[in-house]
Order: C-alpha cells, then sequence, then structure tokens
C-alpha cells in the first residue's frame, strides 16, 4: 500500500495541469480522446492479452500474432474505424506483424510508385486484405547499397512480361518483414533490363503465393529467416527470404508512375528525379521518428514511476529510506531522457508536417525540397533511433535488478526497438547522406548560393564562424537565443572544418572518405541543432494550461543544456564556448533537474498510457509493484511444478552419485 500512497503524493507536487500536458503530448484534444479510446478498447480484450509473451515458443508466437491481426480487423471492420483509429488500434495491440509492412510500406510504396491506374486496381485489394503485401528491396548480399541489388526483372516483348530472376545466392531476398509466412504478394526491387540494357533499380508487384492454399506459386522458394535477438519481441515478425527461378509477370505489374517500359520494350523516364524511387523509405523514416519518441517514452514512464517507488538507504531512526528519484545521479541520467522523449514527439510533428508539404509539392512538379527531405528524414530517423535504443538500455539500469526481468517490460522493449537503428537505413549509412549534403552546402556559400530549410543558419557563416557566446551566468543559459547560437556555431564550425580538411585532399571521394568519423559527429551535431530548435520554437507558441509552457521550457532546457553538457568537447573545440561557459551550463542544468524532480511523475503521466500498452509491472500507474514483481514470478512455466522436470534424469542420480562417494570416505 504504501508504494500507491507514494505515487498519489508525486503526482500532488506536480505544478502544472497534467489533462493539458496530456493535449500538448497528443497534438489536440481530439488526438487524446482517440488515443484514450482505442488504448482502453485493446486493453479490455482477452485476445490482445500480452502478459504471456516472452513464454511462448517461436511457432505459438507466430500464430498470436496471426490471431491478434485477425482480431484486430475484425474490430475494425465491426466498429467502422476510421483510418486514424485503426491505425492506433494497431499501435496498441503492439505486436510487430505482417501487417506493419503491409499498411506501412506495401501500400505506400503502390501508392507512391504505381500509376493511377495501378492504384486503382491494387490499393481496394489490399486494403480489404484481400492480398497482403511486403516490401521486398534488401538481399543477402546487399541491403545499404541499393544500387548493388542483383535480382532482375528481364522484359520479353513476345511475352509482354517481365522475367523475374534471382541469379546468384546472394541476391535472394533476405529480411522482408511479413514475407516469410504470411504475405501473398511483394513489392520486389529489381534490376530493370529491356533491350539489352541494364536501366537499374526499379519496383515491381509480385504475386508469391496462390490465393487458395497460401503455397508459393511456381518459381517461387520461400521462407522464414530465423530467431532474433531477444524472447518474444520481433520474433513475431516472420522476416523471409525469397527465390524468384525466371518468374513471369505482366508488364503492367512494374511500378510505372516514375518510368515505364513501353510494350515494344523501350524504357522511358518520366521528367523526374530518380530519387523518387526511394519515396516508401522517405516516407516510413519520417514515421520511426514518431515511433521513437513512443519508444522512449515508454521507457521513461516506466523508470520514472519505478524509481519514485524504490527505496535504497538514507534511513535515520527507522525513518523512511531514500527514493532512488531524489537521488541526483539519478536525476541526471533519467530527465534527459525525459526531455529528450518530449524534444523526439515534437521534432516527429514537425517532420511529419515537412513530409506531407513536400509531398504536396512534388504532386505540383515541385522537387526543390527533395534533398531537404531526405537529410531531415535520413539524419533525425539516425539520431532519434540510436539515442532511443541506448535510452531504453539506460532506462533497464536505471531500474536496477528488477529492470532486468521480462516483467519490467524493458529487455523485450529494447530487442523490439534496437533494430530501428538498422532497419529503414544503416544509421551510420544515413548520417553519411546527411554529411555529403552539408558538404554540398558548405561548398556552395563561397558562391553566394543562400542555403534554405533546416540549413538556413549556414548563411550567417560570416558571423557564426567568429562569434563568442556571451553567457556569463547560470541563468543566461536559459535565454533561448544563446543557446541557439552555439548550437548553430558549433554545427557550421563543424561541417567547415571537415569541408576545409576534405578540401587538402587529393580528391574530393577520398576526403569524404578519410575524413568520414568527423563527418558522422558533424552531421549528429547539424541534426542535434534542428531538434533544439524544434523545441525552442514549439515553446514559443501559444500552449494553454496551468504550468504546461514552464514545464516544456524547462524540458526544452534540460535537452539542450544536456547535449551541450555531453558533446562538450565540441563546443570548446570550436571555440565556441569558453571552458567557464561550459560549467556554468552544467550549474543550471542541476538547478533544472531540481524544477523537473517534483513534475517528474505527471511528465510521464501525460503520455497516457494505459497498463497493458506499458506492459511493465514496474511502470504500474498505481506503483503497488512489490505485489505485481511475486505475482508475475509465479506464472513463469518453471513454476507449473514445485520439482522441475529433469529432476530425476539430472538432479538426483547427481546427488545421490555424490552422496554416495562422501558416504565411502
Ligand atoms: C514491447 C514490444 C513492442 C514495442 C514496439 C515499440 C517500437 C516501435 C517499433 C516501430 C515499428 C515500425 C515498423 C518498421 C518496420 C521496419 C521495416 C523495415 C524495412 C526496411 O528496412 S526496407 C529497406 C530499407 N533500406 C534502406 O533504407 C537502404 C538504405 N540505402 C539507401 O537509402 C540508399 O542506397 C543510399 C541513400 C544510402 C545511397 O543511395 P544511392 O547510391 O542511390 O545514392 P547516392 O548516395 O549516390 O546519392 C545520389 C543522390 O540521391 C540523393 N538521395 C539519396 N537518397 C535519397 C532519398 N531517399 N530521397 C531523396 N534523395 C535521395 C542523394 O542525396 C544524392 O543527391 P545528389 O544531389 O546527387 O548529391
Ligand atoms: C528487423 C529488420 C527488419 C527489416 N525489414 C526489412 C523489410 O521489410 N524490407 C527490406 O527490404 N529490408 C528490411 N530490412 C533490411 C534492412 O533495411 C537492412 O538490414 C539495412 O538497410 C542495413 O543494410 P545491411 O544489412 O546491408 O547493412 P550493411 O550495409 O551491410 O552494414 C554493415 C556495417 O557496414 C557499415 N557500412 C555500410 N556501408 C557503409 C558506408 N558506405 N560507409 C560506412 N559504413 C558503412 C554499416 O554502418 C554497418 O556497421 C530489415 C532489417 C531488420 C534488421
Amino acid at each position: 500500500m504504501a508504494e500507491v500512497d507514494h505515487l498519489a503524493a508525486e503526482r500532488a507536487t506536480a505544478r502544472f495541469d497534467v489533462e493539458e500536458m496530456k493535449v500538448a503530448w497528443a497534438g489536440s484534444r481530439h488526438a487524446v480522446h482517440v488515443a484514450d479510446r482505442m488504448a482502453r478498447l485493446v486493453a479490455s480484450d482477452p485476445v490482445f492479452r500480452k502478459d504471456n509473451r516472452t513464454m511462448l515458443s517461436r511457432k505459438e508466437l507466430f500464430k498470436d500474432t496471426l490471431r491478434k491481426a485477425a482480431h484486430a480487423w475484425k474490430r475494425i471492420v465491426e466498429l467502422r474505424l476510421t483510418e486514424e483509429e485503426a491505425d492506433l488500434l494497431r499501435q496498441y495491440v503492439d505486436q510487430p506483424g505482417y501487417v506493419d509492412l503491409h499498411w506501412g510500406m506495401f501500400v505506400p510504396a503502390i501508392k507512391g510508385q504505381g500509376t493511377e491506374e495501378q492504384q486503382h486496381k491494387w490499393l481496394p485489394l489490399a486494403y480489404k486484405f484481400q492480398i497482403i503485401g511486403c516490401y521486398a528491396q534488401t538481399e543477402l548480399g546487399h541491403g545499404s547499397n541499393v544500387q548493388g541489388l542483383e535480382t532482375t526483372a528481364t522484359f520479353d516483348p513476345k511475352t509482354d512480361e517481365f522475367v523475374i530472376h534471382s541469379p546468384t545466392l546472394t541476391s535472394s531476398k533476405w529480411w522482408p518483414g511479413g514475407l516469410g509466412k504470411a504475405s501473398t504478394h511483394a513489392v520486389v526491387y529489381a534490376r530493370l533490363i529491356t533491350e539489352g540494357k541494364d536501366y537499374g533499380i526499379h519496383g515491381f508487384i509480385v504475386q508469391l503465393r496462390s490465393l487458395e492454399d497460401h503455397s508459393p506459386l511456381p518459381g517461387v522458394t520461400l521462407g522464414d529467416i530465423g530467431g532474433k535477438f531477444g524472447s518474444g519481441a520481433y520474433n513475431s515478425m516472420d522476416n523471409g527470404v525469397l527465390r524468384f527461378d525466371h518468374v513471369r509477370i505482366p508488364r503492367d505489374q512494374m511500378l510505372m508512375r516514375l518510368s515505364q517500359v513501353t510494350r515494344e520494350g523501350k524504357y522511358v523516364h518520366s521528367n523526374v528525379p530518380k530519387q523518387l524511387l526511394y519515396g516508401t523509405m522517405v516516407y516510413v523514416r519520417q514515421s520511426i521518428v514518431a515511433d521513437a519518441s513512443k519508444a522512449l517514452s515508454r521507457a521513461v514512464c516506466i523508470a520514472v514511476r519505478y524509481s519514485a517507488v524504490r527505496k535504497q538507504f538514507g534511513s535515520q531512526d527507522g525513518g523512511p529510506e531514500t527514493q532512488v528519484l531524489n537521488y541526483k545521479t539519478q536525476q541526471s541520467r533519467l530527465f534527459p531522457l525525459l526531455a529528450s522523449a518530449y524534444a523526439f514527439r515534437f521534432v516527429g510533428d514537425w517532420l511529419n508536417w515537412l513530409y506531407t508539404d513536400v509531398t504536396q509539392k512534388l504532386e505540383a512538379k515541385d522537387f526543390s525540397t527533395l534533398q531537404e527531405a531526405h537529410a531531415c528524414t535520413a539524419g533525425l530517423k539516425a539520431v532519434t533511433t540510436s539515442v532511443t535504443a541506448d535510452a531504453i538500455e539506460e532506462c533497464r539500469k536505471l531500474c536496477g535488478g528488477h529492470g532486468y526481468l521480462n516483467s519490467s517490460g524493458l529487455p523485450e522493449l529494447f530487442a523490439v526497438y534496437v533494430p530501428a537503428c538498422t532497419y529503414e537505413g544503416d544509421n551510420v549509412v544515413l548520417l553519411l547522406q546527411v554529411a555529403r549534403i552539408l558538404m554540398k552546402t558548405v561548398s556552395q556559400l563561397a558562391s553566394g548560393k543562400q542555403p534554405v530549410g533546416t540549413m538556413a543558419y549556414m548563411g550567417k557563416v560570416q558571423y557564426l564562424m567568429q562569434c563568442k557566446s556571451a553567457v556569463s551566468s547560470a541563468e543566461d543559459w536559459l535565454n533561448p537565443d544563446a543557446i541557439q547560437e552555439a548550437f548553430e556555431a558549433r554545427a557550421l564550425r563543424m561541417a567547415v572544418n571537415c569541408a576545409q580538411n576534405i578540401s587538402q585532399a587529393a580528391s574530393q571521394e577520398e576526403g569524404f572518405y578519410e575524413r568520414s568519423p568527423d563527418l558522422l559527429e558533424a552531421a549528429v551535431a547539424h541534426i542535434q541543432l534542428i531538434i533544439v530548435t524544434k523545441f525552442i520554437e514549439k515553446v514559443h507558441q501559444e500552449i494553454p494550461g496551468h504550468g504546461v509552457k514552464e514545464q516544456l521550457q524547462a524540458l526544452c532546457n534540460v535537452y539542450a543544456l544536456y547535449i551541450l553538457h555531453k558533446h562538450l568537447g565540441d563546443f570548446l573545440a570550436t571555440g565556441c564556448i569558453t571552458p567557464r561557459q561550459g560549467a556554468l551550463a552544467n550549474e543550471q542544468l542541476g538547478k533544472l533537474y531540481a524544477q523537473v524532480r517534483p513534475n517528474a511523475v505527471a511528465l510521464v503521466d501525460a503520455f497516457n498510457y494505459t497498463d497493458h500498452y506499458l506492459g511493465s509491472v514496474l511502470g504500474r500507474y498505481d506503483g503497488d509493484v512489490y505485489p505485481a514483481l511475486y505475482e508475475e514470478a509465479w506464472k513463469d512455466p518453471l513454476n507449473e511444478t514445485v520439482v522441475p522436470e529433469g529432476y530425476h534424469e539430472y538432479l538426483r542420480p547427481l546427488i545421490k552419485q555424490q552422496q554416495l562417494k562422501l558416504s565411502r570416505l
């Protein structure tokens, strides 16, 4: 009971309106309401139970995923849920599965790369689940290097068909989610060959399995690629392997919005940038940024609530011990992660806006913002997923020994989340893309070309290369202009330093290759500037609710000053701030942690997660952690019998043998 009281007391110390913070987090009152309804719908349905997930075998887990997906679809149809509601319902079911790829990549690939006619033909089938699709791009031999894919699609003008073929072992499709067991169709990326010429990678809709009995079609070899990291977790997904042996598809199953092959076999490229082929990846990368804030906020919610419940040391004269949340070290490890969850949420909203804006421009044949969309989605995907993966592990450590139990929810969350650093573009590969664009922008500064969008600050090169921070007290670091200037100067100076070093190499390519570790850091600095800028912009907006703006302001400062403290070397080496100013930032950070402390539990309550979604005995809303931990232990299959299976075979003979030996002595 004492623990329950603890969280109630924690909630009473909050200095802001939690209901209004829920609105700020979700984006609108409507969003809070819909999310609430969908979360409760899922939590109250026994089919969506997930507390036994880590104890299921792979086969049981996969079947459970099929069952949940089918049940979710049934509920979506029965309740006539809107697209927004259906997306949320699937999110709260919280079990990776083939539907993620069907809705998340197969449908968007057809929408983005199919002609109107193709969309008209295929989308209704996909929308009604008459076909199930996946995104088959990566191969055994190549993932990052898309141009290196080997699968071929050779046009045969005699039959008006493409022949899809896997010429080598390394050309086997490898990894696509939903491919292994569930999908009937795939968007397959292959080298288009017509009139004897290789035109590079293009997308094709290929049927893989019979719609009658689900068996692979002739010439198609398919399977699952095997168990993955952790128990439960991403093992609910059937990541697959696929080989083609001269499989024929009609010509009109090439996705022809960007380029076409005529009946005669002539290749025609529309007047659009060829990078639009990568559009589905750009779309998914922006949604992964929003997912990062969800995964991070879940971990932080668990760690904050548990840290308020957990007590260690400090008891005097039999009085209460200290809540671990009161230790300054716990705060300095946890509160930056709390601030990062909010930061990623807001930058994710902004990125979604940017993506929508770019999409509208593309429809109007305006391709001017394509590079900005690529740099922002690639860079933000890389930084937010890397931070989130590390943060989930940090939250596990923040929960001490109990964090290592599956029932804490953290091991599974980590195992599910960590591949986000790799899929949809390895984070290093993506940051190098950002660096390439930074170098291009720096090289254009001399010609007077004004950078735009998130690179616009580079236009202030004369000022930012020589400015000195005016901060002279810890409080000065609360001024957003001081923060913004320091971050802009750091990012620009790192980029310019790289550019200068590269220019001394024998060639641009060689210089880029040699300096790539520095370029990664420059790219990270640029992306951190974007996150800080968007958080500052958010806080400048009108935000209703008692104390809400003040809390967000504090979190924004925590985020920025934490990054400054963590990357102090960059700020000092580039001469943007002095060691004294760095020390003042750290002093201010300590004061901010003290400000966050009484609000910490309420700040995670504002995420509005149900206990079902959190899936953690440590993160329970009521804080009644110990009875739940105790009860959970007894549910383990090992505890089904008092004497374990194998006792008579292995333990008893061993003990008896030793006893016999002893008795002979
Ligand atoms: C407790 C349990 C439950 C918890 C759940 C909670 C967690 C939530 C989980 C969320 C789940 C979400 C589901 C996600 C499922 C994941 C499924 C994964 C799918 C995949 O991985 S699909 C495969 C993805 N593959 C990749 O991303 C490959 C990466 N490689 C590339 O993108 C490219 O090859 C490249 C960009 C690295 C290089 O390409 P290329 O060689 O062609 O290009 P260059 O480097 O030469 O550049 C040429 C110019 O093109 C521009 N460019 C490049 N890319 C783009 C782009 N996308 N858009 C626009 N422009 C682009 C470059 O800038 C160059 O421009 P320049 O002007 O010529 O310099
Ligand atoms: C869980 C999961 C789900 C997936 N789902 C899908 C899916 O649905 N569909 C699909 O098509 N694919 C899918 N993938 C594949 C995924 O997109 C690729 O694994 C990813 O793009 C990374 O490519 P890779 O495996 O070739 O890594 P590699 O490129 O081989 O990376 C290996 C190492 O090399 C480094 N490296 C590579 N290139 C460079 C470079 N130029 N400079 C410096 N370092 C470099 C990387 O940083 C990394 O450290 C999935 C992968 C996973 C793990």
